[in-house]
Formats: structure tokens, sequence, C-alpha cells
């Protein structure tokens, strides 16, 4: 055992919300979930993230109850995901892709309707109690199908949040949504965790994926990579180079940066290019081998090669071009 390793103490079962090991699913004999094993405390604001069709939702499925591993076995809020899931759906709230209001009932009445629906005591109370927990209060008699996607989404999470549940799962809660109502979506989400509620989301949005405690990577149905950002960062070992074409911009710039990115993307070394608008992302995973792969293209003049901290980013695409090498 690693000294890290002895150093960690097991927490205690309170303080988790998630514990599930080696989770398997498969449709029609193809494995979309592969032994996943993942942890998730209480309190954390848990970011799932991968590729479309890289087994999130499933996972999530399997996790309050909606479907059955095939293998593997957890806990959710301490109780068997495999024989106590419908207790489990009774203190989750999930938020699916599909989520879809009464686009002709007011906000209010939408809200209200959940609360009956849930057996929620006092639920014109609760709805009322939930506007002004989301902001919603001076929306209230707007019908549902007359808000925009943002305040739609709120609302979607207003209706997730009154049976007062310990758990949210939201998949993929703010895609299409603008950038101003996403920020304010998560500070939502903030503010729920920070009373005490567990969130695990979907995302493809990186900043979003930043903003969480911890974050999953999976692709193909497995689970590549777990832990704080910075962490998932530091694991990858990656390597990377920032360039900036001095004195040019626009097309000209961008025409020396296509060259550029050509001519390195195919060289031992470079496992990936990407162009930033005027600059260029260079990364490696053997920081020797980059170094000699872009060494010739320094002494050029018209370049400034700058040596940075990958991104997010960068770390999941790295992580997919793996695993499909893996896979081939
Ligand atoms: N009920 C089902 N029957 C057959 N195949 C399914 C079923 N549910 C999911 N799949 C397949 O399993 C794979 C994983 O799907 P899943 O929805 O879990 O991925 P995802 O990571 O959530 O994708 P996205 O980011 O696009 O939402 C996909 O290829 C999907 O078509």
């Amino acid at each position: 055992m690693s000294e890290s390793a002895a150093a960690t103490p097991e927490p205690s079962p309170e303080t988790v919300a998630i514990a599930v090991e080696g989770l398997s699913k498969s449709f029609d004999g193809r494995m979309v979930v592969d032994h996943l094993t993942m942890r998730v405390m209480r309190g954390q604001i848990y970011g799932f993230l991968g590729p479309n069709g890289s087994g999130k939702t499933t996972t999530i499925r399997m996790l309050c109850g909606l479907l059955t591993p095939d293998s593997g076995s957890g806990t959710c809020l301490g109780l068997d995901i495999r024989t106590e899931s419908r207790k489990i759906r009774e203190r989750v709230g999930y938020m699916t892709q599909r989520f879809s209001l009464y686009q002709d009932l007011s906000v209010r009445e939408n809200l209200e309707f959940v609360a009956r629906l849930y057996g929620v005591p006092k639920p014109e109370q609760a709805a009322a109690a939930a506007l002004e927990r989301l902001g919603l209060a001076g929306r209230g008699r707007q019908l549902a199908g007359a808000l925009s996607g943002g305040w739609k989404q709120r609302l979607a999470l207003g209706a997730c949040i009154l049976p007062s549940p310990d758990l949210l799962l939201l998949d993929e809660p703010t895609a299409g949504v603008d950038p101003k109502a996403r920020r304010e979506f998560w500070a939502q989400i903030h503010d729920l965790a920070a009373e005490g509620l567990t969130v695990l989301v979907s995302t493809h949005y990186m900043d979003e994926a930043e903003r969480c405690h911890e974050i999953a990577y999976i692709a193909y149905g497995r689970l590549l990579a777990q832990g704080t950002v910075a962490s998932v960062i530091a694991a990858s070992g990656l390597s990377t180079w920032t360039v900036e074409v001095k004195g040019a911009e626009g097309h000209a710039a961008g025409q020396v940066i296509t060259a550029l990115s050509r001519a390195l993307g195919s060289r031992p070394g470079v496992d990936m290019v990407a162009p930033f608008g005027t600059q260029l992302h260079i990364s490696g995973r053997d920081a020797a081998a980059l170094e000699a792969a872009i060494a010739p293209f320094r002494a050029d003049p018209k370049l400034t090669f700058r040596q940075d901290a990958p991104t997010l980013e960068d770390v999941f695409i790295d992580l997919m071009g793996r695993s499909k090498d893996e896979l081939r």
C-alpha cells in the first residue's frame, strides 16, 4: 500500500451520498457502462462529464434505481441501489434531459401541481416558497410555455427541489441555455449545496466542470478520471505549450497558426494541437519528446512559445483520444 493510501481514512458512511462499485450495464449485447466505481460525498457538487453516448444517463438511472445494473453494487443515500430503489426515488430529485412542464399552466400552477403530485404538505405555500427560493417570484403568473430556456430550466429545478430531496441528479440541465442564465443556474446549485443538498450534474461545458467540487470523466462507459479539477489536470501528466504569432493579426496570424498546426500535428511527441484564435495549444504526454518536436520552430522570430498549464479541455481531449486508441 502506498503512503498516501495508508494515510487516507475511509469516510464514515453518513458522509457518503453515493458509493457504487463495478456497475455495468449492456443494451442489446453492447456494454454501455463498464465496471464503474465512484463515490460522491454529501453536500458535494459532483460533475459528470464525457462525450455523447458515453453512459452518463445510464449511470444516473442506475444510481437512483430506475435501471437495474447487470453487475455491481452500491448505495445511494445509504440505501441499496438494487433492493431499495423505491426508497431512493423518494429522496432524489431527478431532472432528466427531457424534463417537461405543463406549457399552458403558469409557473406557480406548475409548482403547485408537482407539490400535490408528491404529497408535499401545504402545496400552495410550498410552491410560493420554491418561487422565492429560486428568484421566480416575479414570474409566478407567467405561462411556463412562454418562459425563455434559462427560466424554464430554473422552473424545472424548482419542481425538482419541491419534495425536499437529499440528492439532486441533474442530467445536462443547462444544455442550450445562454451563458448568463447558466451562471445564474449554477449560483442556485451552489446555494442548494450550501444548504446540504448533494448534487450530481452531467454537463458538456468546461466552465461548469470547473465549478464542481469534484468531477468524473467517463468515455465508452469507463471512468477515466475522477477527483478535483486540479488533481485531474495534475494526474493527466500532460505538457502544454502555447504559441502566439508576433506582429500579425487576424487572417495573417490565422494562416501562420494553421500552417504551424499542420506541421506540428504529425510530429512524434505531439499528441494534440488546437488553434484558439491567433494562438495554438500543443500538448503531449512525454515532455521531452514534445520539446524536441517544437524545438525547430522555436527559432522562428515570428513565434512566441510559452509553457502553460494544461486546461481541463486539453485533458479531456487527451483522455478521449487515449481511450479510443485502447479500443482499436
Ligand atoms: N434503453 C436503451 N436501449 C438501448 N440502448 C440504450 C438505451 N439507453 C441508452 N442506450 C445506449 O447506451 C449508450 C449510452 O447512452 P447514455 O444516454 O447513457 O449516454 P450519455 O453519456 O448520457 O450521452 P449524452 O451525453 O448524449 O446524453 C448510447 O449508445 C445509447 O444509445
